[in-house]
Order: structure tokens, then C-alpha cells, then sequence
């Protein structure tokens, strides 16, 4: 039987707030945060409870996908599970020295964020592939998996529970899908992220039967350079003023679990609009180790197996 490593990487998160510093400086690439930024940051922590739940929904989707993979390739391949995170250990370099270790020559990685930018996914795939080198493992890498039949299906379902539910007639209500913000000269660099981003919304609005339905940015850094906008709150405001909605569902599919960006920017931030111009709030449950959406990650990793057999 062959052995192939399978290495699992997500953003990562504090374990505890006092990780939060250390968390919130290597984010800013080694430059410690403000007191005041670090207390902001703090703050929207203890407004989901002191911590995020993503370290165990990371821990149970690289186990769901582990053993979905494990099931598929039964009797012919044996997949050992490393998890490598971006900004807290264990960190993607640790995890590809571990597999050198063990004496893996030959993986497969997946990152658990669906869309592809310079700044997210090549990102982790250079640091992983950097270590990968010295040792001479190679890695087959997925790039992104939002076009998967198992990710479009999983939010189409979602989406039209949820529009199923609301107060409101369907025509009165709009589905704003949105991703987490980058600094805008990614366009100028011909990153593909703010198209995925569209396409996946076209995709999956058609999948729910939604006939309305807009996509914008959420969670943009508090730099001066611009970001991909328009911010999801503004977004509603100026959507709200144009059509009068009555309801706003937000989709962050950029996002695969419960996190801050999800808890606080969309159920906390969003909501405060959404109250204020006294217009109904939803937002479907996110995927987290869901097997149905792990199995679109499942898929996409099977192609990149498909280059280590035949
Ligand atoms: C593209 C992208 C994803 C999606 C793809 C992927 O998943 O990789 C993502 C996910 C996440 N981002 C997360 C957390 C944070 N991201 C920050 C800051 C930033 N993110 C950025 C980009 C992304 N981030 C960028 C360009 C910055 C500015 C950095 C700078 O200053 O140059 C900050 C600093 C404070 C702030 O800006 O809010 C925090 C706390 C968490 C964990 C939440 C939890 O703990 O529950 C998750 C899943
Ligand atoms: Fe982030």
C-alpha cells in the first residue's frame, strides 16, 4: 500500500486569549499590534465568548476529510494526517518538517478556504512547498475547490433553507455572498479572487433558485490602502435605500466554519445595520466539518492523489 501525507492547512486561531498578542503580531508579520488594537481585537474575542471555536471545527474538518480519504482509497492508499496552520502552531512549517521525519516523500495539500488568491492560497502553498524543497517531498496541491458539485450543492441547500424560513415574502428578500476583503492591488496583479468570488455567487444563487442577489467584501484590514469593496455593511445600506429588501441573508463563502469573521462581522456588525433600518437579519449555518461539504474538499484532493496513481 502507498503512503502519501496529507497535509491540512487553515488560518489558525488563539488557543486562549492570552495567545491572542502573539496571534495578532505574527498576522502582522512580526509587528506587535497597539495597545488599543490589541484591546479592539480582544474585545471582539470575548463578544464570541473569549475564543473562536475554529481550533476544533479545523481539527474536526482535516479528521472528516482524513477519513473520507482513507475510505475512498481503502486497501490501495494510506494517508497520514498533518495539520498546518498559518498564524499559530502549529504552523504549515512544522507540519512539513514533521512529515520529513516520518519519512514522507510524497503528499497532497489542501487549504481549507475555497477560493484562490496570492494572498491566501499561494501564500501557504510557497511556505509549505519552501520547507517541502529542503527535504525533497513533493507536494501535489490543490488551488481552490469552489466550483466542487459538493460545495455548490451544500450552499445551494443551505441557502434555500433559509429562504424558505424567512419572514418575508421571497421576492422582498436578498442573498448578499460575500468574502473576506483584500487589499484592492490584487486586481492589478490579475488575481483571480474577486472573479471566483462572482462566480460562486452566480453559481449558487442559481442552485438555491434565489432571484436576488448581490456579492461584496466583509472584514477588510483597518489599513490606508484600499480594499475590495463594497463593504458588506455599506452594501446594505445603499441595497436597502435602492430596492427596500426586507430581509438581507448573508453567505460568507469565503469562510468554512464558525469564526470571528462570521460571529462578529456578519451576525454582530451586519445585524446592528440590518436593526437599524429595521429589516430582517439571516444568514445560513456555516459548513464546519459537515461531511456532504467535506466531501467537496474530498474531491478536490482526489485529483491531486490522481498524480501520484494512476
Ligand atoms: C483572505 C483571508 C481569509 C480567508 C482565507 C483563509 O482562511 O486563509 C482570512 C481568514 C481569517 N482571518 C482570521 C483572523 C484575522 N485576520 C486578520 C487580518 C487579515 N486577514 C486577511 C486575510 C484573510 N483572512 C488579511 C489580508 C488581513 C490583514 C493583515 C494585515 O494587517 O496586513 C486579523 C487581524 C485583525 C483584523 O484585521 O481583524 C485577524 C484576527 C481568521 C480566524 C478567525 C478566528 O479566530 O475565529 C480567519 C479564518
Ligand atoms: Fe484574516
Amino acid at each position: 500500500m502507498k503512503t502519501l501525507g496529507l497535509l491540512v492547512m487553515a488560518y489558525g486561531t488563539p488557543y486562549k486569549p492570552e495567545d491572542i498578542e502573539r496571534y495578532y503580531t505574527h498576522i502582522r508579520r512580526g509587528r506587535k499590534p497597539s495597545p488599543e488594537a490589541l484591546a479592539e481585537l480582544t474585545e471582539r474575542y470575548e463578544a464570541i465568548g473569549g475564543v473562536s471555536p475554529l481550533a476544533q471545527v479545523t481539527i474536526d474538518q482535516a479528521e472528516e476529510l482524513h477519513r473520507q480519504l482513507t475510505e475512498k482509497y481503502a486497501g490501495e492508499i494510506e494517508f497520514k494526517l498533518y495539520l498546518g496552520l498559518k498564524h499559530i502552531e502549529p504552523f504549515v512549517e512544522d507540519a512539513v518538517e514533521q512529515m520529513a521525519k516520518d519519512g514522507i516523500t510524497e503528499a497532497v495539500t489542501v487549504v481549507l478556504a475555497p477560493h484562490y488568491s496570492t494572498f491566501s492560497i499561494r501564500s501557504y502553498n510557497g511556505r509549505a512547498k519552501e520547507v517541502a524543497d529542503k527535504h525533497g517531498i513533493h507536494l501535489a496541491s490543490v488551488e481552490s475547490w469552489y466550483k466542487e458539485e459538493a460545495f455548490i450543492d451544500w450552499w445551494g441547500t443551505e441557502i434555500r433553507k433559509t429562504f424558505d424560513a424567512l419572514p418575508v415574502p421571497e421576492d422582498r428578500a436578498v442573498l448578499v455572498v460575500s468574502a473576506h476583503s483584500l487589499p484592492e492591488k490584487i486586481i492589478a496583479n490579475g488575481d483571480p479572487y474577486p472573479e471566483q468570488l462572482k462566480e460562486t455567487a452566480d453559481l449558487i444563487a442559481a442552485r438555491a433558485g434565489v432571484k436576488h442577489m448581490i456579492t461584496g467584501w466583509q472584514s477588510a484590514g483597518q489599513t490606508p490602502e484600499p480594499w475590495l469593496g463594497p463593504d458588506v455593511q455599506d452594501l446594505t445600506r445603499d441595497v436597502y435605500e435602492a430596492e427596500g429588501y426586507e430581509a438581507f441573508v448573508y453567505v460568507p463563502v469565503g469562510f468554512v466554519a464558525d469564526h470571528l469573521e462570521v460571529l462578529f462581522d456578519n451576525d454582530y456588525e451586519c445585524k446592528v445595520v440590518c436593526d437599524e433600518l429595521g429589516i430582517h437579519y439571516a444568514r445560513p449555518i456555516m459548513p464546519n466539518a459537515d461531511p456532504a461539504f467535506m466531501k467537496a474538499v474530498t474531491e478536490a484532493v482526489s485529483k491531486q492523489v490522481g498524480s501520484y496513481v494512476k
